[in-house]
């Protein structure tokens, strides 16, 4: 967090604007962003209105973002330049697709790849949680289907959750159903959430609950039709941003610093933990169990 607070302060929006080339237009329209990565497939949209100060950014990785290493890439870059826009004070985290949020860590990184693969993918992961559980920015999840996983991760790193109000939407940390476990980083942004009690619960059994039990249970804040999800989100960001941000920043730093710190002194321990753990046959038998079960269910 600290470490994105200086980003901000110091580096003027001009900058930004000519580094990374942002379009600016008039003051009802919307301004895109463009990725110049070679690589983009432009998995992620961002949408950022210089009126309200508000980007919506939402990932489009068919068919159901999955998180790889290229799209959390793209996603942290994309989050970084809206951290350094002195012009973008919130942010709403969505799915271009209709049912589907992010179905989580693309399993199919986590396959059959080398450990320098597996090293990479990891620390790519981290950077995203660590972008965005420490944002400055006003962070809302508008959550319009599934979130498994890592999936709920990034919607548990926002500061609001608003979900679709349909049963057969799920969120949760289902790790363990994967013969996989939540580390310590992601457990700790549960609990920060929802407490001890309600996590270890959720993490040993690998729980996911539909919408109306996430929310019963704190882990989503509001749940609105599917139809009202991102103009509750839009109204919902215009309460936060009432609140002066200097306040609010501070007070968010107070809350969520520990946390990130924790990860911030042992990175490339939790990056060496993965590794070993990821590269034991009896866990890529497990993954790979898994996704072919995912791919026979049809
Ligand atoms: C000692 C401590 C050490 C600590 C070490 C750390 C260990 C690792 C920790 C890892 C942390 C987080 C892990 C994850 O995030 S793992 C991902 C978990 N995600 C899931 O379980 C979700 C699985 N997917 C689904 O449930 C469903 O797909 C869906 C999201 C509900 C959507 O359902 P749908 O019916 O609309 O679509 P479906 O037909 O199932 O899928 C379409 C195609 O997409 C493929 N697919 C789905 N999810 C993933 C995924 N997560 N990764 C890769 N591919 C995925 C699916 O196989 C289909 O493919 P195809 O069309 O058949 O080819």
């Amino acid at each position: 967090m600290a470490a994105l607070a200086v980003l901000r302060s110091s580096a003027p929006a001009r900058l930004l604007s000519g580094s990374f080339s942002v379009h600016r237009g008039g003051l009802a329209s919307w301004q895109h962003y463009q990725s110049r990565r070679p690589f983009s497939n432009n998995k992620i949209l961002v949408e950022l209105n210089e009126s309200t100060g508000v980007a919506v950014m939402k990932m489009k990785s068919p068919p159901v973002n999955s998180l790889s290493l290229d799209f959390l890439t793209e996603f942290s870059i994309s989050l970084e330049k809206l951290e350094i826009d002195r012009g973008c004070r919130g942010l709403i985290l969505t799915s271009a697709f209709p049912k589907i949020f992010s179905a989580g860590l693309d399993i199919t990184e986590m396959c059959g790849k080398s450990a320098e693969h597996y090293a990479a993918f990891w620390k790519a992961v981290q950077e995203m949680w660590l972008k965005l559980y420490g944002s400055n920015m006003v962070t809302i999840a508008a959550v319009n289907g599934s979130s498994p996983a890592g999936g709920c991760l990034m919607a548990m790193c926002c500061d609001y959750r608003i979900m679709a109000d349909n049963p057969k939407f799920a969120i949760g940390l289902n790790e363990t159903q994967l013969g996989i476990v939540a580390p310590f980083w992601f457990k700790d942004t549960m609990i920060n959430i929802v407490g001890n009690r309600v996590t270890e619960q959720s993490l040993q059994l690998g729980q996911m609950y539909s919408a109306p039990e996430a929310h019963k249970i704190g882990l989503v804040d509001l749940l609105v039709p599917e139809d009202k999800v991102q103009s509750t989100a839009a109204a919902v960001m215009t309460q936060w941003l009432s609140i002066p941000d200097h306040a609010r920043q501070l007070t968010k730093s107070m809350m969520r610093k520990p946390t990130i710190d924790r990860l911030v002194k042992q990175q490339e321990a939790d990056i060496n933990n993965f590794v070993s753990f990821i590269t034991r046959d009896s866990i890529q038998k497990s993954l790979q169990v898994y996704l072919d079960r995912l791919k026979q269910k049809k």
